[in-house]
């Protein structure tokens, strides 16, 4: 004080400028020497538009060729919408392992709002403690082991309505994924309400409705580009996507109100310790508990029943369509499956699910197929909560994530002989190979944080419905028919051609087609 007292006022100021000087010098030499992080390359794109006319319909193809131009990371411009777009294992681990937290949340847009109830189920809710509890119920309890064995036998009884069904067609043409999608779609719903409600879905639509709902969902819109015009709905993708959700909606409200109204009965007749349990019935049982811990909204119930609805049909039906044509392409191939199923379960039985961990060339098959033809492209888009940084680029927080796993599926630096169908490359017998999304160049079901959690179910499904289509037929390719492998890019990768063939019988006792 007694220092300051003493100094004349001239050399507080210029104390106070060399003070300024030194900090700002000393802030420009650091901005200096830190190297500034640069957005992804890419190309460039019209000006307002960006990049949307060049897309195309193909937007795995699309994507897959700019990557060769640009490189494992690079930039698009969609409208406002910036995009980053990854195909190397070394960067999406930075994505999905170093940076997971950062990278949780989906990208959502008009439609995927719309049909999952405003974010509030798993697959496009925002990555929160609300959203950890979902999802915690979901894997460990809906699609725990014991839950699954529980369920066993309502798949049986979908398959084997099918094998009946494809019985009665023995030597007609048969739309395999046609057949594929109603095995699906019937296992899934007497899994969710199959024990507690009958009737609902026959004469409703179930599974025209998940597949229009898929479409527009998985549709550009100009909406989610230009959110300033949302309002107009150019494209009236929402008002179309409104109206398939309005009827979903009303289905699943009506089956809550038997699933109620049974347990009501059961409750009153004492027959409770009789019921048979679903999925429904025990999400009904949560939003009913005291325990916050668990407890979950009746929104929350029909957005999860919406997730296994939507999650689970396209992505397995799809899956076993590509299997059998690749199937069908690669006789050897198939001779194997069924040489492994005489094995392992004999031509005087129907394959259960007790068989399916012995069935290891199958499940080649299986990995193979997604390799080739992953349900889901290029995953399910992700977005950062925050800047930051992805293979020395510079992330802006929002950007849209894509993780283009079909080009490295196909990358031959990753693989030998990339675009062969060769299930053997899964025996190899080094490697463990699975879908824990552990090794990034296979990541058929994603990886970290937000990776699939219906993988347990999906693999059931594929190996059992696969077995017992190779078991129970041998399939013939009708005259003139060429198989051919061609895409419709969607939210799932679909077969463009529908996969036809005819059934011939196969299990030396012909009443097992009949039970
Ligand atoms: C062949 C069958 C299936 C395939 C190939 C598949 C693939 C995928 C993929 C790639 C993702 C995104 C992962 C990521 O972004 O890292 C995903 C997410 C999801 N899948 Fe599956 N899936 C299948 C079956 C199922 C089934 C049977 C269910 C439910 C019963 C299901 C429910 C979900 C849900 C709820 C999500 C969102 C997860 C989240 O955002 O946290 N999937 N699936």
């Amino acid at each position: 004080m007694l220092i300051y007292a003493r100094l004349p006022p001239e050399s507080y100021a210029a104390f106070y400028t060399a003070l300024a000087a030194i900090i700002g010098i000393s802030l420009i030499v650091k901005a200096l020497r830190t190297p500034r992080l640069l957005l992804p390359p890419g190309p460039r794109g019209l000006p307002v538009l960006g990049y949307i006319p060049f897309l195309g319909t193909q937007l795995h193809l699309t994507f897959t060729k700019l990557g060769d131009l640009y490189g494992p990371i690079y930039k698009i411009w969609l409208g406002r919408k910036l995009c980053v777009i990854l195909s190397s294992p070394d960067v999406v681990s930075e994505v999905v392992k170093d940076q997971d937290a950062i990278f949780a949340n989906r990208d959502s847009t008009v439609a995927s709002m719309i049909a999952t109830y405003g974010g509030n189920d798993i697959g496009f809710g925002d990555y929160n403690p609300e959203w950890r509890k979902l999802r915690k119920i979901f894997m460990h309890k809906m699609l725990g082991n014991s839950t699954l064995d529980a369920s066993f036998g309502l798949r049986r009884e979908a398959v084997k309505k099918s094998v009946r069904e494809v019985y009665g067609k023995i030597g007609t043409s048969v739309n395999i994924g046609q057949v594929g999608r109603r095995i699906v779609i019937n296992g899934m719903v007497s899994m969710i309400w199959g024990g507690s409600v009958k009737g609902v879905v026959e004469g409703s639509d179930l599974q025209g409705l998940l597949g229009e709902l898929m479409e527009l969902v998985g549709a550009p819109n100009v909406s989610d580009f230009f959110p300033a015009l949302a309002w107009l709905d150019l494209q009236r993708i929402e008002v179309r996507i409104k109206k398939m959700f309005d009827q979903i909606d009303r289905m699943f409200d009506l089956v809550i109100a038997r699933n109620q109204e049974n347990m009501e009965e059961e409750a009153s007749s004492q027959e409770s310790s009789k019921r048979s349990t679903d999925l429904l019935q025990y999400l009904m049982e949560l939003k009913d508990s005291d325990d916050a811990s668990s407890s979950i909204s009746i929104t929350q119930v029909k957005a999860m029943l919406m997730d296994i609805a939507v999650g689970g049909s396209d992505t397995t039906s799809s899956t076993l369509e590509w299997a059998m044509s690749e199937l069908l392409l690669h006789p050897q191939a198939m001779k194997t499956v069924q040489e492994e199923l005489i094995q392992v379960v004999g031509l005087d039985d129907l394959v259960t699910e007790s068989h399916l961990p012995k069935l290891h060339y199958l499940d080649a098959v299986i990995k193979e197929t997604q390799r080739l033809h992953p349900a889901f492209p290029l995953l399910v888009p992700r977005r950062p909560s925050q800047a930051t940084e992805v293979g020395g680029y510079f992330i802006p927080e929002d950007t849209k994530v894509f993780i283009n796993v079909y080009a490295m599926h196909r990358n031959p630096t990753l693989w030998d002989s990339p675009l062969e169908f060769r299930p053997e490359r899964f025996l190899d017998g080094e490697t463990n190979w699975n879908y824990s999304g552990k090794d990034m160049k296979y990541l058929p079901f994603g990886s970290g944080r937000r990776a699939c959690p219906g993988i347990p179910l999906a693999e059931r499904s594929l190996k059992y419905v696969l077995a017992s289509f190779v078991h129970c037929f041998d399939w013939e390719v009708p005259k003139g028919v060429k198989i051919d492998l061609e895409e419709i890019f969607g939210i799932t990768m679909r077969k463009k051609e529908p996969l036809a063939a005819i059934p011939t019988p196969r299990l030396s006792i012909l009443e097992l087609y009949d039970e």
